[in-house]
């Protein structure tokens, strides 16, 4: 990705006169990443005019900006860069009103009004127009296995998410990336992998588009089939729990299709035999993050010598030889990145990685216990949503994932059983920043998991004090989060 501002067509002049609306709304969206530091200015990666405004409609305006915080420095550490679509216009109609940014008052723009493209059906139709045809606009370029049909309507997914979706015509779903970084991005990279290795289990990549070529080439936004009437594993779980039922027979098969993406995966793409110092600096680096993660919310803090003897327990492993399997794997897996289709099979969607976590380390391969925690801490999120707790609910599903995916596998992740505390120690830490940083009301389901895994195997943690301050109040600072 060119640091260098480009344009086709749209001048690069525009982001001083934009800047101000931009200051204003960028940080409330749920997608910024950069909460709890004020953003203090931007700069211009680039700026196309995929369409320009004029009096038959809105024009559309592609911006990658790069957003200046406190503590960043244009060469250590140069700010994070944002995909922004805007809709421009002369007047915004009421039906668009919420998707409002503001009135520019200077510059090329001056007397216009921005919006929210992809809250715009024309412009969203507009982008799957450019994504059915290959070729370049300025510096972006478009790509696509087969050909798409035209006239599907879009709609924008109103999901919480970190990044933004819209599906046309129930047929494809395009998701379209906030937070860009140089390179391909793995939610691109392992489906076109797994697609290529007839893996059924992961809906394949129709149409990308991307920022600059090669190596620094930026995966912009990814078109796939949309699984139409699927559910996601953390509403048929919620679902399952309201209705008293258990969820293992569907918590089997889970850890089957798990497993199935795993044995693709390592087929694939290249697997490693960690050496000695790899092992080793997985705990180091996990205490690292418990580190950072106990800066930025204090609250971690009476928890951090059982949680870091999680940690050792692997560094004591690696020392005295033992060693891991280490492939490339999903990153990031819950229950809401398992969509399970009305025959009851299960997909698994989103490979993008612990979205906070910097491209590089996200493509690393690592031992694929770490998605199987990942799975095991979403069991615990969704027993603990639901009142009264019922703890062995979630036991109950944690071991039936584990054994389907024992069967597929033919690898049980419960043989490795210090590796997979660690990576569940792991999980819960960063969920305690995530929820911080996102939805403080939630952190107190990771810091339950806190409280238990602290506890040393074997001895149950102490029962919840009633009023205790395990709750959506619980101090954290939001200038350390990391
Ligand atoms: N192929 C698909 N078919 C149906 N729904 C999908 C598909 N891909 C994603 N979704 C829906 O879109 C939501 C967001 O997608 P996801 O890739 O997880 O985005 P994010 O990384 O922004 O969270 C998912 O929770 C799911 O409900
Ligand atoms: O889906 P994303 O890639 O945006 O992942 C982020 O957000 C998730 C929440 O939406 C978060 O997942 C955590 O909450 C889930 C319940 O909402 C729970 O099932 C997961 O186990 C828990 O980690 C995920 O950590 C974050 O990266």
């Amino acid at each position: 990705m060119s640091e260098t501002a480009s344009t086709a067509r749209a001048p690069v002049a525009l982001l001083p006169s934009l800047a101000p609306l931009l200051l204003a709304w960028l940080p409330r969206r749920r997608w910024f990443a950069g909460k709890g530091k004020p953003v203090t200015g931007f700069a211009l990666v680039s700026a196309t005019e995929l369409l320009p405004p004029g009096p038959a409609g809105p024009g559309l305006l592609h911006l990658l900006v790069r957003v200046q915080q406190p503590g960043l420095t244009a060469s250590a550490s140069p700010g994070d860069c944002y995909q922004l679509l805007l809709g421009v216009c002369d007047a915004l109609p009421p039906r668009l009103a919420p998707a409002l940014i503001g009135r520019v008052t200077g510059g090329p723009l001056a007397g216009r009004t921005v919006y929210e493209a992809l809250q715009d059906p024309r412009l969203a139709a507009l982008l799957l127009e450019r994504l059915r045809s290959p070729g370049t606009i300025g510096p972006l370029r478009f790509h696509r296995t087969v050909a798409i049909p035209d006239g599907l309507p879009p709609r924008v997914l109103d999901a919480e998410q970190s990044n933004t979706s819209l599906v046309y015509g129930d047929a494809y779903i395009l998701k379209i990336f906030r937070r860009i970084h140089p390179g391909a991005n793995p939610d691109l990279e392992l489906p076109l992998a797994l697609a290529r290795a007839g893996c059924a289990r992961v809906p394949a990549p129709v149409a990308w588009y991307e920022a600059g070529s090669g190596p620094d080439g930026a995966t912009l936004g990814v078109l796939q089939p949309y699984l139409r009437g699927s559910q996601d594993g953390w509403q048929l779980a919620l679902e399952a729990l309201a209705a008293g039922r258990d969820f293992v027979p569907e918590a089997h098969a889970l850890g089957r299709a798990t497993a199935e993406v795993h044995t693709a995966l390592a087929e694939a793409l290249p697997t490693v035999r960690l050496a000695r110092r790899q092992a080793r600096e997985l705990a180091v680096a996990m205490s690292r993050r418990l580190d950072a993660a106990t800066q930025a919310v204090p609250a971690l803090m009476p928890y951090v010598p059982g949680l870091r003897a999680a940690f050792e327990t692997v560094a004591a492993l690696a020392e005295n030889g033992g060693t891991w399997r280490a492939q490339r794997v999903h990153g990031d897996l819950h229950l809401g990145q398992a969509l399970r289709s009305a025959d009851g099979e299960w997909s698994v969607i989103d490979f993008e990685g612990e979205p906070t976590k910097p491209l590089a380390e996200r493509r690393r391969p690592q031992p694929p216990v770490r998605d199987v925690a990942g799975m095991l801490r979403s069991f615990d999120y969704a027993a603990h949503s639901h009142h009264p707790l019922d703890p062995r609910w979630a036991e109950r599903c944690r071991e039936a994932y584990c054994a389907g995916y024992a069967e597929a596998s033919g690898r049980d992740p419960r043989a490795e059983a210090a590796l997979l505390r660690a990576y569940e120690t792991d999980k819960a830490v960063y969920e305690v920043v995530y929820e911080a940083r996102h939805r403080p009301d939630w952190l107190r389901v990771p810091m339950a998991a806190v409280e238990r895994l602290a506890a040393p195997p074997g001895v149950a943690p102490l029962p919840p004090v009633a009023g205790r301050a395990l709750t959506g109040r619980t101090r954290y600072s939001p200038d350390r989060l990391p």
